[in-house]
């Protein structure tokens, strides 16, 4: 081969390698986005927290309606996990049917996942944080930090009554583990909903009403945030 094409073959060897290193770091940059944090993508988070039975899942599905956020509860991504027969199924389904709280780094995965699938930027994120590490992981893995913690209130004699009478046969809508989640509640729950109180940011419902009326009660509180949004 005359020594000018082996020239040239060099040049375009060097010049496909820039190339590719290129386009190497545009695919990369790429796919960061795509796989980045929640909080790179701007998404709005309102947490929905109140005693098993409170209605959270009842009215998240009316906030959905009425203000276009999307509605992922933290339960209900655990039981749709053990149903995909993932590696954690077993050990979920055994928290679960115990009342306990699922370790923070398989639920906020779960959490992020759809959160980063979904086109909207607005989430209602139903039944999390529910234990201080929860809470603390949550913002160390994702950044976000919630608008406010919309916080259902009310008495367990009420919550027992509507979980053994919900019927979507649920494991844990038994009265021994109902017992069990009551008690975890109270004792790792509620101090969550304290320190947002503490930084005041909980709105909180008395939410032994009628559906109907608790609903009204959750309207004002987004009405008055998409107020401020306006003023
Ligand atoms: N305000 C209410 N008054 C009476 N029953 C209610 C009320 N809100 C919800 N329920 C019923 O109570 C049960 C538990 O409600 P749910 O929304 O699943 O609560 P949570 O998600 O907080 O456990 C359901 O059967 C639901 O229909
Ligand atoms: N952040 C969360 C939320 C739920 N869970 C588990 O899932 C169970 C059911 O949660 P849920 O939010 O669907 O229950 P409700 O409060 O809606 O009745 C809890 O009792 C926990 O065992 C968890 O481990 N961590
Ligand atoms: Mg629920």
């Amino acid at each position: 081969m005359p020594l000018y094409d082996v020239k040239l073959l060099c040049r375009s060897f060097v010049q496909t390698q820039i190339y590719l290193a290129f386009m190497g770091t545009v695919v990369d940059a790429a796919n960061k986005e795509a796989n980045g944090s929640a909080a790179e993508k701007k998404t709005t988070v309102v947490f929905v927290l109140g005693g098993p039975g409170s209605g959270k899942g009842t009215q998240c599905a009316n906030i959905v309606q009425h203000f276009g956020y999307t509605h992922l509860s933290a339960g209900d991504l655990l039981r749709a996990e053990i149903k995909s027969g993932s590696e954690n199924g077993t050990m979920i389904q055994n928290m679960i049917k115990e009342g306990k709280i699922v370790p923070s780094e398989v639920t906020i995965k779960l959490l992020q996942k759809a959160i980063l699938e979904n086109g909207n930027d607005k989430f209602l994120i139903d039944g999390f944080p529910r234990n201080e590490e929860n809470r603390a992981a949550f913002e160390e893995v994702t950044k976000i930090e919630p608008e406010f913690v919309l916080f259902f209130d009310c008495s367990e004699e009420e919550m027992e009554r509507r979980l053994l009478g919900r019927n979507q046969g649920r494991e844990d809508d038994n009265i021994e583990t109902i017992r069990k989640r009551f008690k975890v509640f109270l004792e790792s729950s509620l101090p969550v909903v304290q320190y947002y109180e503490s930084k005041g940011k909980v709105r909180k419902i008395d939410a032994a009403k009628p559906i109907e009326e608790v609903f009204e009660a959750v309207k004002a509180v987004f009405n008055a945030k998409d107020e401020k949004a306006a003023a």
